[in-house]
């Protein structure tokens, strides 16, 4: 797993790689620079735009500096605008400065004319995870003047404004692209930040994941090639009884879709055998929606034991006569997983909360998180909140949306690194319950069923998304998530 690092121990982090290395501070931002122009020159092959990089005075700058060097030799068409007299600058911001080709154009920021050619590249290297305080003075006049222009603008390491693991103060570089260095900074996936990072880009440079490990705290970042060690593998002569027996209970007159795409989305995740609870005048609509799902009668509700794994809430209604969840949640000792009203209903009669079962799973996008935590004036207070709430209930809390999250009993805490801005759609978190269902039912540790669910839910949303883009719908979701096992090779 990528640890996130906070801004704070960066440099800490640095030192520990330059010794255990053998470099100096100077190769390993050379690193940085190389693997920014790698992505650079993929990305964009236009040598003939001109490209204007602001430096600010620390590492952030010498990268900068760095990259124009690099992109010069290239052939690119190179500025440079700098904030600070040399002697003001950090060592390697002078070093790379020095070993700058004297034929590439150096502006001062006081005497620089914003008049830039239509088709331009503005980057950002003024400040990085160095920042301290708020932009003002010059600083924030230049990014202001920046965000005005009509350029491709990218963010090095992190946009400038932006504090590595806090919520912004003020104005921040509108960055399209943020290409940040070996891990996401914590600030870049909160939705606070959203216009200001654009698309983030992680560039290797070299820093192993263990020694990462030793400088991160509790955060993780998401990536595929940490899946495969958390699913099952099934063998020659599994039945399909090793793939678990579920159950999801939801839906209520006018609302059973929900329910229903939960139960489709376990069974394309692989349950062996799904069953659903509607509400009894609704109860034959399952076998319209797909007759691979089994209809549960209310007297079945009495044999919780013969299922592996339990899902509740997606168009439940509140449960305000709530007898029937406390018993289930009283009965049932596995893991449940808890989505929509089911959440609803823990919000509006706390007490259950004390019977959940041992690391249960609850699934809710921030508003149903705010009805049972309370307000949170921003991200990070929600993160916060997560944690406790995960630790206090000793339960999982996956609070949904772009980079869900993940908090675990002990702490930790892990970002999802898949989906977009397309699955932003109904039911889509309705088809998260059944994925999530389904592994816990396959015999996967909550931990895991979370894990791989949220990945594998963003990553269908990925795949379903390429040709239907904003006309996607959760049902897509659903039909695309076989592909996200192919893809994996997980079989
Ligand atoms: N391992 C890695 O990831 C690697 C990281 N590398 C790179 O190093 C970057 C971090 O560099 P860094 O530590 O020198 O800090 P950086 O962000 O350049 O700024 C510090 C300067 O800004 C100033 N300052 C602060 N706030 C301010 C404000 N609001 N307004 C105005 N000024 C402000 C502060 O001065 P102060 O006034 O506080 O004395 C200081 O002079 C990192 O983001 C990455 O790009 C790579 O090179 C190699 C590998
Ligand atoms: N911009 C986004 N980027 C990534 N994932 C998203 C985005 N917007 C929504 N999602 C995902 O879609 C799902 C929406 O869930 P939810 O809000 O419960 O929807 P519904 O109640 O309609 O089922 C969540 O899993 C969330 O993470
Ligand atoms: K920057």
């Amino acid at each position: 797993m990528l640890s996130i690092i906070p801004g704070k121990k960066v440099s800490q982090l640095d030192q520990a790689h330059i010794q255990r290395e053998g470099i100096s501070g100077l190769e390993l931002m050379e690193s940085a620079a190389n693997a920014f122009v790698s992505w650079f020159i993929d990305k964009f092959k236009s040598p003939e735009v001109p490209i204007y990089i602001f430096c600010g005075p620390g590492n952030n700058g010498g990268d900068g500096i760095a990259i124009a060097r690099l992109l010069y030799q290239m052939g690119y068409q190179i500025s440079i605008i700098k904030f600070e007299h040399l002697s003001n600058c950090s060592s390697n911001f002078q070093a790379n400065f020095n070993r700058l080709p004297k034929t590439i154009p150096i502006m001062d920021f006081d005497t620089f004319e914003f008049i830039l050619p239509e088709k331009t590249f503005v980057i950002d290297a003024v400040l990085g995870v160095g920042l301290d305080r708020p932009l003002s003075g010059i600083y924030l006049d230049l990014i202001l003047k920046l965000n005005g222009l009509s350029a491709t603008k990218i963010a090095i390491d992190i946009p400038s404004g932006i504090p590595s693991d806090g919520v912004l103060v003020g104005d921040a570089f509108h960055a399209d692209y943020s290409v940040t260095f070996q891990f996401p900074k914590l600030a870049m996936l909160f939705p606070e930040h959203a216009l200001y990072t654009g698309e983030i880009i992680i560039v290797d440079i070299g820093i192993s994941d263990g020694l990462l490990n030793q400088f991160g705290e509790d955060k993780f970042f998401i990536q595929k090639k940490d899946l495969a060690i958390r699913h099952k593998f099934f063998h020659k002569f599994s039945h399909k009884g090793d793939f678990g027996r579920v159950l999801l209970i939801g839906g209520s007159p006018g609302k059973v879709g929900a329910i229903l795409m939960a139960s489709r989305a376990a069974l394309r995740t692989g349950s062996g055998l799904v069953h659903c609870h509607l509400p009894g005048s609704e109860s034959s609509s399952s076998l319209v929606v797909a007759a691979e799902i089994m209809a549960v009668a209310d007297s079945e509700l009495e044999m919780l034991d013969n299922f592996d794994a339990i899902g509740v809430g997606p168009g439940w209604g509140i449960q305000n006569d709530f007898s029937f969840f406390e018993s289930l949640l009283n009965r049932f000792r596995k893991p449940v997983v808890i989505d929509a009203d089911g959440l609803n209903t823990l919000a509006l009669y706390p007490h259950l909360l004390k019977l959940l079962p041992l690391q249960s799973i609850l699934t809710p996008h921030f508003k149903e998180f705010e009805r049972l935590v309370g307000d949170c004036s921003n991200h990070l207070e929600r993160l916060e909140k997560a944690r406790s709430f995960s630790r206090k209930n000793n339960c999982i809390l996956i609070l949904k949306g772009a980079f869900t999250s993940i908090s675990l009993p002990n702490g930790k805490q892990f970002f999802n690194s898949t989906g977009n801005q397309y699955m932003a759609t109904a039911g889509s978190g309705d088809v998260l319950t059944g994925i999530i269902t389904s592994f816990l039912g396959q015999g996967y540790s909550s931990e895991n069923a979370a894990i791989c669910g949220v990945y594998h839910h963003g990553l269908a949303g990925e795949l379903a998304s390429v040709s239907k883009k904003r006309g996607m719908i959760a049902s897509d979701i659903i039909e695309a998530i076989p592909e996200t096992f192919v893809q994996m090779q997980i079989f």
